[in-house]
């Protein structure tokens, strides 16, 4: 029998034999408040003291969902010694982002947040409190102001640029492109040029070794915060940790730390010597976010940020801007593959609103309401996280007439909301359709959020919204427009439209299971591929 099972089985028998000894009493305890015996959702029956958790299979978020459809729309778990709602409806989400947000607006402290979120001392894992409400100030205020995200608009427009010709070189080549590598490195420079001012992909980029590090840091860094990690439902699980987890993540926390040291360390000198040179402070625009965070002052007389903070700034930014829109890139190009009447369309509103002589750029992007439907209705069918990051309740509370304990984690799942029945009628839930999307002629502009419905919940909603939508949008929408202006798109060779592989694999965003490769076809003068 295989090691690693003999070891996962003796973990989990060692683990449930401690709980009955030391949970037992605590959840005995737990069933009432007040004396009162808890009206909780109805949810699947549970195991004694693993609950449901053996119940979760690699696709998670198509378990939570076949619950909803069976038990209703807000939906009681019990995960190890973790209670757990979730739910696939907008009136519950509503509730419960909007309506009760104070009460629902913490995040769980889980092992990966403490190990590869500086201690949860960043802004999208730390529980609510002063020290998140701190760093989402420093957030809204200084580096995703609209001024600050406009003097960016240079390196997006070259990265764009970039983006187009690489494509084009590997056509003239004859080569297939693999996707997921070009639309990963667009992303990963747009994030890396704003916060640390250098890119690792392409002519002009950091150096080899270091671009390795980056992204072995980073891949490693995404898929351990993805984990679902028994330790955080069965605390005792840490004490035998079968697959190392927890070694993993402190090694990672370990590399992470290190890189954004070097990183800090070079902005402190460039600022240095900057200053020597008797030039004059950074004009704004030439500040990346390290310059900036660099320049604000602490708190309690202290002349800078700690770079603790500064650190889990960067790390945040890092996970949360790059792989939600490069994946949702991925997951657009594929769809509008595998529909070549989409394709044309996008196409025929491209070529009305920007023509055919020049490239799209950023103020076209409000004008492409085609275009517009079918990130939302990409961001319908897979957004980019299957669920929001778990929040958590503070106090005990009800939703929909059911007792909520404090410390409940929440998955509001998005993946399954965006494919709801009672949702989104018509019986045509699993086919792309942005036509769904359309405003009635003369309806303005298409917006790619939740909207009064909440049909859709691709930035979240509530306190803890993403604070970096518009940014992600224009991230999006740019590098889609580039791609189908310039280029017809076919699958690769030997493979039909309907043949494109659509099946995702879990984790903090949820990728295709296979990197999209297609063959691009030139549709425009030569000279707009060289400007
Ligand atoms: C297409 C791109 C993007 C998508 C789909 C996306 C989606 C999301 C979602 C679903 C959340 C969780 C909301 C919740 O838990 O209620 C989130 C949080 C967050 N996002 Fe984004 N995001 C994108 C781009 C960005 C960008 C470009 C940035 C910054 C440069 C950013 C920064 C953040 C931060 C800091 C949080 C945590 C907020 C908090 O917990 O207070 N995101 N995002």
């Amino acid at each position: 029998m295989d090691p690693q099972f003999l070891s996962i089985a003796a973990a989990l028998f060692l683990t449930i034999l401690s709980s009955i000894l030391f949970v037992i009493p605590i959840i005995i305890k737990k069933g009432k408040v007040d004396g009162r015996k808890l009206h909780l959702p109805p949810g699947p029956p549970r195991w004694p003291l693993v609950g449901n958790l053996l119940q979760l299979g690699p696709l998670p978020h198509r378990d939570l969902a076949a619950f909803c459809s069976r038990y209703g729309p807000l939906v009681y778990l019990r995960l190890g010694t973790v209670d757990a709602v979730t739910t696939d409806d907008p009136d519950v989400i509503r509730e419960i982002l909007l309506r009760q947000d104070d009460a629902f607006a913490s995040r769980p402290r889980t092992l990966a947040a403490v190990h590869l979120a500086y201690g949860c001392g960043d802004v999208a894992l730390a529980p609510v409190g002063p020290r998140w409400k701190r760093m989402r100030r420093i957030c809204m205020e200084h580096l995703l102001t609209t001024r600050r995200i406009d003097s960016f608009a240079h390196h997006r427009a070259q990265e764009a640029r970039h983006l187009v010709r690489s494509v084009w070189a590997r056509s003239a080549a004859g080569e297939t492109v693999n996707l997921r590598d070009v639309l990963g490195a667009f992303s990963m420079n747009n994030v890396t040029r704003m916060l640390l001012g250098k890119q690792y992909f392409g002519a002009g980029s950091a150096g080899p070794g270091e671009a390795m590090e980056f992204m072995g840091i980073t891949h490693e860094l995404f898929s351990l915060l993805g984990l679902i990690y028994p330790g955080d439902y069965l605390p005792l699980w840490r004490w035998f940790d079968p697959q190392g987890c927890e070694k993993k993540m402190r090694l990672v926390e370990k590399r992470v730390d290190e890189f954004h040291t070097m990183i800090i360390d070079e902005h402190r000198k460039k600022k240095k010597k900057k200053n020597n040179n008797n030039k004059k402070e950074y004009h704004s625009e030439e500040m990346d976010f390290v310059d900036v965070l660099l320049s604000l002052p602490g708190e309690d007389g202290k002349e800078d940020l700690e770079d603790v903070e500064i650190k889990a700034l960067i790390q945040d930014m890092i996970a949360a801007a790059s792989d939600t829109s490069s994946v949702t890139n991925e997951w657009a190009m594929a769809e509008v593959i595998k529909h070549p009447r989409v394709q044309r369309k996008i196409q025929e509103e491209l070529d009305s609103v920007v023509g055919r002589d020049r490239a799209v750029d950023e103020s076209d992007l409000g004008h492409l309401n085609y275009l517009r439907c079918v990130v939302r209705e990409t961001f319908r069918m897979h957004p980019a996280g299957p669920f929001l990051i778990p929040h958590e309740s503070t106090r005990a509370t009800r939703v929909m007439g059911y007792d909520v304990p404090a410390k409940t984690r929440v998955f509001i799942n998005t993946h399954a909301l965006g494919r709801n029945p009672r949702v989104w009628d018509g019986g045509d839930v699993d086919e792309f359709r942005p036509e769904r999307h359309l405003l009635p002629e003369g309806g303005g502009r298409v917006e790619i959020g939740h909207g009064a419905d909440f049909r859709i919940l691709p930035f979240g909603a509530g306190k803890r919204k993403c604070p970096g939508a518009p940014l992600g949008v224009v991230f999006v929408l740019t590098a889609l427009a580039r791609l189908f202006h310039c280029f017809e798109w076919t699958p690769a060779a030997g493979l039909t439209p309907e043949a494109i592989d659509t099946t995702e694999v879990y984790g903090m965003t949820m990728p295709m299971a296979n990197p999209l490769l297609a063959v691009p076809k030139p549709r425009l003068p030569r000279d707009i591929y060289s400007t």
